[in-house]
């Protein structure tokens, strides 16, 4: 561990990195290829914070992305990293909702470490968490964090898993500068620890720019320096472009970047040929052992800048306040606050040795995951009350629209609409509430599954299971009191029937809501989902006044609208199966007799069996549609 710590060795190494993405001309039409990366290459040390930056639009965020594993399509070259041990944390910090802080803690506990080691998850999180002053902040919702401490919940949920290697997309971005400099203070004690941490930052203040040991620079996808910040002066001077005084080198570079002649990039890649070569100076000597053109020698110290971590004061003793008191013994016990602090991450390491960090079960991971998705369902408080309000007011109102019209031989056309709009009612709500709830959740399961939280196969099977119960309650509240308001058969079988239908209606449309939210965002799939309903809906009433004159094939075709499947289900529930003949109140009831109908309509052959079985497999459709969609946006 010190040794790693004084003596870096190379984490993250890459070499002729190409990151090319297609264009497209109104979303479809592809019009040719776009490099965003243009085979640079370098690498990255433990025991070392290490920036890419660079001018907006340089490429930072996809070499960051690239060289993590992050993004794999369209990228090109060799790296090398140590996947299984690295974590990506995104620039916005989405956390699972309703959650404390503490109890995202407990579940990534949960989901890294062995049971048998679970006695010290108490201490272990009280540990890190202190030592990210996120102590006092336990018990808060960690949507109610802010910005700065957003971050550093981000890096407490790793770090319980200990992975050698960070990579973080703009840690500062909409921090103000006071926090964007603890928050690079957090990083470089992190990396002190002996982790290898790699950042970008678009443009960092001077200050910032002193805590990195490494910089790498990017422009217009091209690497123009990489090495110490404190080499970059001569670098500049190495180029003829003398860095002017009281000026911050890495606002100029930046500069020099943007606005200057169109040979300056290629000129200074040049030099550095393109990411191949590290710039160090002398007093980097010892930390850079292994660099190839140590070139400058500008002896700026920074010392400083290794003693000073965050400044905030801890609330209680422990890793943190040993952290806090080195920093506050100044240069003078640099090397011993340094030990200190050495020993204080070996015995943290210790306790998340490999072993013990080794997966739980795939079952106890798939439990862990129903539980916790579960409980954030129940704490969903005011969804679940309008949820719970929507479904017995629809009730109701289909209640009191068809009252007692379940028995009546003249209400042919009430029953076919009061089957449609139950059908209507399910489909609509379970498919427009994913669409828009989802695709935030999607990102969030992209960066766990990335950083081995959980398997994706375990998270889908729980996400499957546990949003189950409510679905079904809220689906019995709703087909309970509109089932026996409208007057239906008073026969348990038949009712239970008909609960089971409109049930599985609503896996199927919920199935489909899911994919829709995974495949597509909250803006495009507000359009794909209510553009879906329609043609199923479509296909659902299709026919039904002229029934004898649709063809086999049509026929056939009309079986992949689940809404179609459900409402010929519900038919033949309610009017199938030896019903027998409904009152009449007028002089003649054409559909008085239940089989007038059912071969009016064409169903006298068809069964519940036959929909239910439809119904099955397009749930089996949709179900593995989200699998391979959740599979693209987390893979890709
Ligand atoms: N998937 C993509 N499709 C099309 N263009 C892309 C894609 N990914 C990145 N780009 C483009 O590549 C360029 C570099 O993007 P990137 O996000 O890596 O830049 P950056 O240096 O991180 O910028 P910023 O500091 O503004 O976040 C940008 O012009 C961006 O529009």
């Amino acid at each position: 561990m010190e040794l790693s710590a004084l003596n870096p060795t190379k984490d993250v190494e890459f070499q002729d990195i190409y990151y090319t993405v297609i264009q497209r001309k109104n979303f479809v039409k592809v019009v040719g290829e776009r490099q965003i990366l243009k085979g640079v290459s370098g690498s990255f040390r433990n025991g070392q914070l290490s920036a890419i930056m660079g001018p907006s639009g340089a490429g930072k965020s996809s070499l960051l992305n690239a060289i993590s594993g992050f993004v794999t399509s369209g990228v090109k070259g060799h790296i090398n990293i140590d996947r299984k041990h690295s974590c990506y944390i995104t620039q916005e910090d989405h956390h699972q909702t309703l959650l404390t802080v503490y109890e995202l803690m407990n579940l990534a506990c949960d989901l890294k470490l062995k049971r048998n080691h679970q006695q010290n998850k108490d201490q272990l999180i009280r540990e890190i968490l202190e030592s990210l002053n996120l102590n006092h902040r336990r018990n808060v919702n960690a949507n109610d964090l802010s910005g700065g401490e957003r971050k550093r919940l981000s890096v407490a949920l790793e770090l319980v898993a200990n992975p050698k290697i960070f990579f973080l997309d703009e840690p500062t971005s909409g921090l103000d500068e006071v926090t964007a400099n603890q928050c690079i203070r957090l990083l470089r004690s992190l990396a002190q620890r002996g982790h290898t941490v790699v950042c970008t930052i678009h443009q960092p203040s001077a200050t910032v720019f002193n805590y990195f040991d490494n910089v790498y620079v990017l422009a217009k996808g091209r690497c123009v320096y990489q090495g110490s910040p404190r080499a970059l002066v001569s670098y500049l001077s190495h180029a003829e472009k003398d860095c002017p005084t009281y000026y911050s080198p890495a606002d100029y570079i930046i500069e020099l970047c943007d606005f200057e002649d169109p040979q300056m990039i290629p000129a200074l890649s040049d030099l550095v040929d393109n990411g191949k070569l590290l710039y160090t100076a002398p007093c980097d000597n010892e930390y850079f052992k292994n660099s190839k053109y140590p070139l400058v020698n500008d002896s700026k110290s920074f010392r400083q800048a290794l003693i000073s971590f965050f400044p905030e004061t801890p609330k209680s003793n422990g890793f943190a306040s040993i952290l806090t008191k080195s920093a506050a013994n100044g240069n003078s016990l640099l090397s011993n606050s340094k030990s200190v602090l050495l020993q204080q991450a070996k015995s943290l390491m210790k306790r998340l040795s490999p072993k013990e960090r080794e997966g739980i079960s795939s079952f106890q991971q798939f439990t862990v995951l129903v539980h916790i998705l579960f409980l954030r369902i129940l704490r969903a408080r005011i969804p679940i009350i309008i949820q719970l309000i929507h479904h017995i007011m629809v009730g109701l109102l289909f209640g009191l629209l068809y009252y007692n019209k379940g028995n009546q031989g003249t209400e042919f056309f009430g029953h076919l609409k009061y089957c449609i709009s139950v059908i209507v009612m399910i489909a609509y709500t379970q498919i427009i509430l994913p669409v828009i709830t989802y695709p935030l959740e999607v990102k969030i399961v992209k960066k766990q599954t990335f950083n081995h939280w959980y398997s994706l196969s375990n998270y889908f099977l729980a996400l499957c299971i546990s949003r189950m119960p409510l679905q079904i309650l809220y689906n019995m509240i709703f087909l309970t009191i509109s089932y026996w308001m409208t007057g239906f058969p008073a026969q348990w079988w038949r009712f239970a029937i008909f609960i089971g239908v409109g049930i599985m209606v609503s896996f199927v449309a919920e199935g489909m809501g899911l994919t829709i939210g995974a495949a597509f965002g909250i803006t495009n799939g507000s359009v794909v989902g209510p553009m879906s309903i329609a043609a199923f809906m479509g296909l659902a009433i299709y026919g039904f006044d002229f029934a004898a004159q649709i063809s086999p094939a049509m026929d056939w075709f009309m079986t992949v609208s689940f809404m179609r499947d459900g409402v010929v289900a519900l038919v033949i529930t309610l009017f199938g199966y030896g019903r027998d003949i409904l009152e009449c109140s007028d002089i003649y009831c054409h559909f008085g007799d239940p089989r007038v109908l059912l071969k009016f309509l064409k169903l006298e052959k068809v069964t519940v069996f036959h929909q239910m079985t439809y119904l099955f497999v397009l749930f089996l459709f949709f179900r593995i549609s989200l699998y391979v969609s959740l599979w693209r946006r987390c893979k890709t």
